[in-house]
């Protein structure tokens, strides 16, 4: 299945190995199409060394990359691993975003015990080490009572997965309850509990401004950080974006507030844009697009074919200087009825619903640095001396050799080992599916 072996030795090189530049630390050498030649020295489980090609000492084992890419190990940082892969037990039948909340509301009702919820969060963990990610932010469904068994199953997967990926979870709350006191502190100490953030999915309500500088505060109160789902709609009128830029400048909080979605963003006029843009990189938010999920949600209407792509405003917010970075969002379920938390899917899509490319120079950080920076893990997603051997080794030398395949064959290195890439049946999820 690999593309090639691995040697067997604890100590040796990868040669010859093409690696993106934006993610190499402590290495620098002429790069084409962002793209740099090293030799990597593994030992011990960790990048030892990254050294010019052919100046790795000659007598350790080595295997010839033959300019094949080696990146680190993912990030994706917005996801909901308490929804995945209910497709075939609950459908959305027009694919639209009122039936995606609809859809999941009843199965949610229904089906989230505990164990149907660790079940399938942990089919989605299986798949996504398989595939090279290593670090996971989750947003958890949290209306009461559903936090309490969520939150509770997210702490036991989070704790025996640590060694493999590191997980965040998100309270996904409704932003009405905000505004009653018991309901809202409740969830709030459960996330506390476990080590979450505080979020919700925003759109137009009365007394929204105070639902935001409540959540704000009790945020600013708990030591929490912030993250949100942001006008995911086409409707130009909602742009809540603006509100949650000036709430964080009003507040003064110094967590860090990450907003995900932004579509309708991409739908004002050229001056409005403008000004939201500027007043969200004034206000230091960080931006995730989730560009396979609104390609699939926005602008959907029966028999009509769509003609706008759904993602948000990514390279105009970039050049103001917002940390952008794009991630899977839903897998299997109501909201997207497909993925598979591919990082390289996810990056290879990106690119062409986005247009990262031409130059591709940097696009690899929106799956690597960027996400890790936003999470407050800039330990992860790079290579660089003494970190990690975490890796991910492919046969494809160039870009277009790299975003034309799926990169079925590559090998996905942890701790300077090779790992079972085998992907989990989904007949395993029957049991829980076909009750
Ligand atoms: N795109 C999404 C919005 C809200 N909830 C989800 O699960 N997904």
């Amino acid at each position: 299945m690999s593309f090639c072996e691995l040697p067997d030795a604890p100590h040796f090189v990868l040669a010859n190995a093409t690696l993106p530049a934006v993610t190499v630390e402590g290495f620098s050498g002429p790069a084409k199409e962002g793209l740099v030649t090293a030799d990597l020295v593994i030992g011990d489980g960790k990048v030892e060394s990254v050294l010019s090609p052919g100046t790795a000492p000659a007598a350790l084992p080595s295997l010839d990359m033959r300019d094949g890419m080696v990146w680190p190990c993912l990030v994706d940082m917005h996801t909901h691993l308490d929804k995945g892969h209910i497709w075939e037990r609950r459908r959305n039948p027009d694919g639209s975003f009122m039936g995606a909340l609809e859809n999941v509301g009843a199965d949610r009702a229904a089906n989230w015990s505990a164990d149907d919820v660790r079940a399938r969060m942990e089919f989605s963990l299986k798949t996504a080490y398989a595939h090279g990610t290593k670090l996971i932010r989750t947003h958890l469904d949290s209306i009461p009572p559903q936090h309490g068994i969520s939150f509770e199953v997210f702490s036991e997967l989070k704790h025996d997965w640590k060694d493999r990926i590191a997980l965040q979870a998100v309270a996904l709350l409704p932003l009405e309850s905000v505004l009653d006191e018991t309901v809202f502190g409740d969830i709030v100490a459960v996330t506390k509990r476990h080590g979450g953030l505080l979020g919700g999915a925003t759109r137009i309500l009365p007394d929204f401004e105070k639902i935001l500088e409540t959540l704000f505060r009790a945020a600013a109160d708990n030591g929490l950080d912030i993250d949100l789902h942001v006008d995911e709609t086409e409707d130009k009128q909602v742009l809540t974006l603006k509100t949650i830029a000036e709430t964080k400048l009003k507040t003064g909080f110094d967590g860090a507030v990450t907003v995900g979605h932004c579509c309708s963003l991409a739908r004002q006029d050229d001056d409005l844009a403008k000004q939201t843009i500027d007043l969200v990189a004034k206000a230091g938010l960080s931006v995730v697009s989730l560009p396979m999920c609104n390609m699939y949600l926005q602008d959907r209407h029966a028999g009509r074919t769509p003609r706008w792509r759904g993602v948000t405003l990514f390279h105009e917010l970039a050049a103001a200087g917002v940390k952008t970075a794009v991630a899977s969002d839903n897998t299997r379920d109501p909201f997207y009825a497909y993925g598979d938390l591919d990082g390289v899917e996810v990056f290879r899509e990106s690119v062409r619903i986005l247009h990262l490319d031409h130059p591709l120079d940097t696009a690899a950080r929106v799956v690597t640095t960027t996400p890790a920076d936003i999470l407050g893990r800039p330990d992860i997603g790079r290579i660089k001396p003494g970190g990690p051997a975490d890796l991910i080794l492919f046969s494809a030398r160039r870009w277009s050799e790299f975003l034309s395949r799926p990169q079925a064959d590559r090998i996905v290195m942890r701790n300077g080992m090779g790992i079972d890439r085998r992907l989990p049946d989904y007949r395993d999820l029957d049991p829980i599916l076909m009750k």
